[in-house]
């Protein structure tokens, strides 16, 4: 008798959102007046406060990671990214250029890099 292979696929729906929407989103804040808004705030602290704030994002990130809790790993891991991106806001960086930091490396390994960087 012919085996039959039984697949299960796991759907996750797919968000026509990116991470250049939320990039988007916050160089618009940044530019608006004084309105309410968080990102408003955070920058108005300076880039010293914003490092401060993505390094606590960074450790609830860990924190989530190490305890195996899935559904709080991707809330942190949100919370870690839109941080990330005021940061690099806070300090004139744009989120094409670490992308094109990245697309550098995409013809090397880790390990590549990783000795590209010694010396
Ligand atoms: N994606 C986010 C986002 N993720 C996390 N956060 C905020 O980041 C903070 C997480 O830090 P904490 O847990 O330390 O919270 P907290 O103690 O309230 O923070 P502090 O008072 O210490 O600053 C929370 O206040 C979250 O609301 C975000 N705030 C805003 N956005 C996006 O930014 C857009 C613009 O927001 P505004 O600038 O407020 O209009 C929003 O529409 C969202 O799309």
């Amino acid at each position: 008798m012919a085996s039959v292979a039984l697949c299960v696929v796991r759907v996750i729906p797919m968000s026509r959102f990116t991470i250049h929407d939320l990039a988007d989103t916050i160089d618009a804040r940044a530019a608006a007046g004084g309105e309410a808004s968080y990102t408003r705030k955070l920058l108005d602290r300076g880039a010293e406060h914003c490092a401060k704030k993505f390094g606590e994002e960074a450790v609830e990130t860990v924190i989530a990671a190490v305890e195996n809790d899935r559904a709080h790993l991707i809330a942190e891991s949100a919370d870690l990214l839109y941080h990330f991106l005021v940061l690099l806001k806070a300090r004139g960086v744009k989120l094409e250029e670490v992308e094109a930091a990245l697309d550098k490396r995409t013809n090397m390994s880790g390990l590549e890099e990783k000795a590209s960087r010694k010396g």
